[in-house]
């Protein structure tokens, strides 16, 4: 069978899924979202000229003065008289200017005695240490685009744009199964054969800074009944993620049960290492992600696959993590037929793989911070060769 190249399964899986229907809120509950539409400006900013720093607002081509100290400019203030020939204003930082001003003296240069200004340094250009009128922004200026993410600055730049709610994509309801007959709850006791079931905790984890609500459904045993019953509940939410028995064996009972319980697989076996087995289809309207079982083959799909589909279900135009550039620090071998991706450490001197690559080694996995992504068939690298990492912080 051909393994399909990650790339074209990404674009799939998306293909699978729709943007959910979007809600207004209050900007204070809108970090981590995605806009659902464009942002316009509803004023300018600055409203004015407004001075940049405590001083005094001159003209000036006046310059050296002295002035005459006519009135005083605050932030809220009344806005303050137009200068007459030969006059100053006092002003504070984010003040409007005076009409007839252009340039602002800090009070550090000013030399003031019996209500006249002279200034004690070299002349200032006209328009020195003013934020002129909508030089951040124009009223009807798009500030920020639909799909665009709304991190702390996007929430500045809308609130400052004039808006108190925004409307953002809506938030996908996520449920978890984990499958296997040797898994027992987190801290319960592990008697000899079992082992404690790490995927879903992992799996809410890391959906933890993201949009989306999850439900952990728990552990399903390896019986076709059972998982094609635990796959029809799970069917009530948006995206459906199952760890394990998503290989050949004859335990790996993911695929007939979601056959059995009306699923439509739309692809499987990835050509990628690790997570060759992951799988994906739809059931009802959830969209089904079947992820395989080592707890790293989990963690990497869950990183590839898995939150690009929650972002572009709540309305992200980027879902993907963005790649970069590293120096390798250490030598790395050639890969086989299916692309790496490498769980790896950066640091000063450059990017390198964690000891163990093998699907289970949790204890490597925990020490990386990126992922060194390598095409199949590539050569062995040397050190300083330049790689492709994606972060995972
Ligand atoms: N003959 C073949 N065997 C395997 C192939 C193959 O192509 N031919 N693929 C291998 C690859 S690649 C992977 S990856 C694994 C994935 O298999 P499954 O998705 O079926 O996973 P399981 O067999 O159920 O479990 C694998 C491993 O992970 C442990 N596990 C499972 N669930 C959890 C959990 N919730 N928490 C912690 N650990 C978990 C499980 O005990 C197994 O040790 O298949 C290869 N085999
Ligand atoms: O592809 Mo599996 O995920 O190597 O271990």
């Amino acid at each position: 069978m051909t393994l399909l190249p990650v790339a074209e399964a990404q674009a799939r899986l998306l293909t699978l899924a729709r943007q959910l229907p979007a809600e207004r809120l209050p900007i204070a509950q809108c970090a981590g979202r995605w806009l659902a539409e464009d942002v316009l400006a509803l004023r300018s900013q600055p409203w004015a000229d407004l001075s940049a720093m405590d001083g005094y607002a001159i003209r000036a081509a006046e310059w050296p003065g002295p002035w005459w100290i006519a009135g005083e400019s605050t932030a809220g203030g009344a806005v303050p008289a137009p200068l007459a020939p030969g006059e100053c204003c006092r002003i504070f930082t984010g003040a409007p200017l005076p009409e007839g001003a252009d340039t602002v003296l800090i009070q550090e240069d000013a030399a003031v005695e019996h209500g006249a200004l002279n200034p004690a340094c070299a002349p200032l250009a006209k328009g020195r240490n003013v934020r002129p009128a909508a030089s951040d922004f124009q009223a009807g200026q798009r500030l920020l685009g639909a799909g665009a993410g709304l991190g702390a600055a996007q929430i500045a730049l809308a609130v400052l744009g004039g808006h108190g709610a925004l409307s953002v994509g809506g938030r996908p309801r996520i449920a978890l199964l984990s499958t296997g007959n040797e898994l027992v709850p987190p801290g319960a006791p592990v008697p000899p054969g079992s082992l404690p079931s790490s995927n879903a905790p992992m799996l809410a984890a890391m959906l933890g800074g993201l949009a989306c609500d999850v439900t952990d459904l728990g552990i399903v045993p390896d019986n076709l009944d059972a998982m094609t019953g635990a796959l029809e509940q799970a069917a009530k939410a948006d995206i459906i993620v199952s760890t394990g028995g998503a290989s050949v064996g004859d335990h790996d009972l993911v695929r007939p049960a979601f056959a059995k319980a009306g699923g439509s697989l739309d692809f499987w076996k990835i050509r990628m290492r690790p997570g060759k087995p992951l799988m994906a289809g739809h059931l009802g309207d959830a969209v089904f992600l079947g992820l395989p079982g080592n707890p790293v083959s989990a963690f990497v799909t869950a990183y590839l696959f898995l939150l690009p589909l929650v972002r572009h279900m709540a309305g992200a135009a980027a879902p993907f993590p963005p790649a970069s550039t590293a120096t390798l620090a250490a030598p790395l071998p050639a890969t086989g037929e299916r692309d790496d991706y490498l769980r790896a450490c950066r640091s000063g001197n450059g990017v390198v793989s964690v000891t163990s690559q093998d699907s289970a080694a949790t204890c490597a996995l925990a020490q990386a911070d990126c992922l060194i992504v390598r095409p199949a068939r590539s050569p062995a690298a040397d050190a300083g060769e330049t790689v492709t990492i994606l972060p995972l912080t």
